[in-house]
């Protein structure tokens, strides 16, 4: 029996920003239906993993496969298979929601009759109802926040990119978001995520990856009770850098 293929697989990847290293080697594997969560303090990589991950920056160095495919040779794969919810999601403040979604969708390969039930769906599933006809400009940020959420899951990805998203939401949201990301992980989608909070590590991912000074120092599967073993391996990173962390082993 062959291994099944990762859907994400990052290759010793480096890149820099404004001439610095922002990542470096950074190599990673997402498997279908995996939750894995991207901590690491400010300046640590985060934003700029997720990037080249969503397709948008390209690694100095190293490579990154899709489904089997390298894609920086097709980026179209990443436009069709990855669902992209940025740090701060770019938004046309004169289109309405359901506009927004329109566009969206077009840009990741849905027209006619598909789009139209795609978009009925998400609005339904992301209880964005009341808002379809609202103007992006005048949404609050936790509603731009699911409406951005909303474009990254329209085409059904198979890879979820999610900068920080549970930025600005409030609890009510941040639980059905957990929801959203429980039911897309059994539908077989693979998801990295991006956050400073540790709860929302324990309570979203199945696997965190730790990120100091753009370089990986802890890859491994979290349980619901693990929070003050992360907490601890986290802040012995954070504080003193430590590469050698016992408290937590990596599988
Ligand atoms: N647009 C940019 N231009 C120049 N340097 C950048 C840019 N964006 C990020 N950097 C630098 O790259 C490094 C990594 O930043 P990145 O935003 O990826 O970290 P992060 O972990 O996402 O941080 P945060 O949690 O604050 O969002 C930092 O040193 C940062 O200053």
């Amino acid at each position: 029996m062959t291994a099944p293929t990762a859907v994400l697989q990052l290759d010793h990847i480096t890149r820099h920003r404004a001439g610095r290293p922002a990542v470096t080697d950074l190599s990673l594997q997402l498997d279908s239906g995996q939750v894995l969560g991207l901590l690491g303090v400010n300046g640590a990589g985060k934003s700029t993993t997720l990037a080249m991950v969503a397709g948008a920056l390209v690694p100095d160095k190293g490579s990154i496969q899709l489904n089997g495919k390298d894609f920086v040779e097709h980026p179209e794969l990443a436009r069709r298979a990855i669902g992209w919810l940025p740090e701060r999601a770019p938004m046309w403040p004169e289109l309405t929601v359901s506009e927004h979604l329109d566009a969206h969708g077009r840009l990741r390969g849905l027209h006619g009759a598909a789009l139209a039930q795609a978009s009925r769906k998400i609005i339904e599933r992301l209880e964005l109802g009341s808002l379809a006809r609202r103007l992006a400009g005048v949404l609050s940020q936790g509603q731009r926040q699911r409406l951005g959420l909303a474009c990254a899951l329209l085409h059904e990805p198979s890879l979820l990119v999610l900068d920080e998203p549970a930025n600005a939401l409030d609890p009510v949201q941040v639980a059905a978001l957990r929801g959203v990301i429980r039911e897309q992980a059994a539908a077989g989608t693979a998801i990295i995520l991006s956050t400073h909070l540790l709860a929302e590590v324990t309570a979203a991912c199945d696997r965190v990856a730790i990120l100091h000074e753009g370089q990986l120092r802890y890859d491994g599967p979290i349980k619901d009770d693990d929070h003050r073993m992360l907490e601890q391996t986290f802040f012995d990173i954070a504080m003193r850098g430590d590469e050698n962390s016992d408290r937590m082993q990596a599988a």
